[in-house]
């Protein structure tokens, strides 16, 4: 049975454009919005199952991408956005008004992924952003709620969408971080 994981992929995935080069996030707020400035296409578009990451109302994974931090810069009602958790390794800032998370940011110069930020492209109205591309973290969804019996058409279901299912992250970037820790110890 087909399931719904996120309606940015719900209805088939939209393509890249080449050459895209950014555009504007803003939170759900009808007033006073934050807004959040990408000046760079993003990578690693995915959908994430953790129950960390921000979902929109309903839906079952998150989508998130990354994008180098020098190229995200909050632009308006900077003063709105608070830090979920100041302890996590990725500090996501959030609209304390509305809940929508706008970026995270690692600080931890020794992290394998420190530089790039994680964006939720879907906040913004520009076409051409990178296209998902695997679901991570899926056995994670029961943690937020998700039936153990249901898993089996959620696997199903995203690889009908051509998202490969991974319990953590896929192997391009699991094998990315193991690099980073052989070489820096
Ligand atoms: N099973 C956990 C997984 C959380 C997790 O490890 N999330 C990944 C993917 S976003 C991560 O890198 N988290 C770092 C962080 O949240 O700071 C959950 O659902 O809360
Ligand atoms: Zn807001
Ligand atoms: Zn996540």
């Amino acid at each position: 049975m087909k399931t719904l994981i996120h309606p940015q992929v719900d209805n088939g995935i939209v393509a890249g454009r080449d050459g895209f080069s950014g555009g504007y996030l803003f939170c759900k707020c009808s007033s006073k919005p934050v807004e959040v400035t990408v000046g760079a296409q993003t990578a690693h578009n995915h959908v994430c199952g953790c129950s960390k990451c921000w979902k929109p109302e309903g839906a079952l994974f998150s989508q998130v991408a990354v994008v180098a931090r020098d190229k995200v810069s909050v632009t308006e009602n900077s003063h709105k956005l608070i830090i979920i958790d100041e302890s996590a390794t990725i500090q996501r800032y959030a609209c304390k008004e509305c809940g929508t998370h706008m970026f995270g940011r690692i600080e931890n110069t020794g992290h394998p992924f420190h530089g790039l930020d994680f964006v939720h492209t879907e906040l913004s109205s520009e076409q051409g952003w990178s296209a998902p591309e695997f679901a991570a973290f899926v056995s994670s969804i029961i943690e937020s709620g998700a039936a153990p019996e249901s898993m089996g058409d959620v696997r199903n279901t995203l690889k009908e969408l051509g998202l490969e299912p991974y319990d953590c992250l896929s192997p391009v970037l699991m094998d990315a971080i193991a690099t980073h820790i052989a070489n820096n110890g």
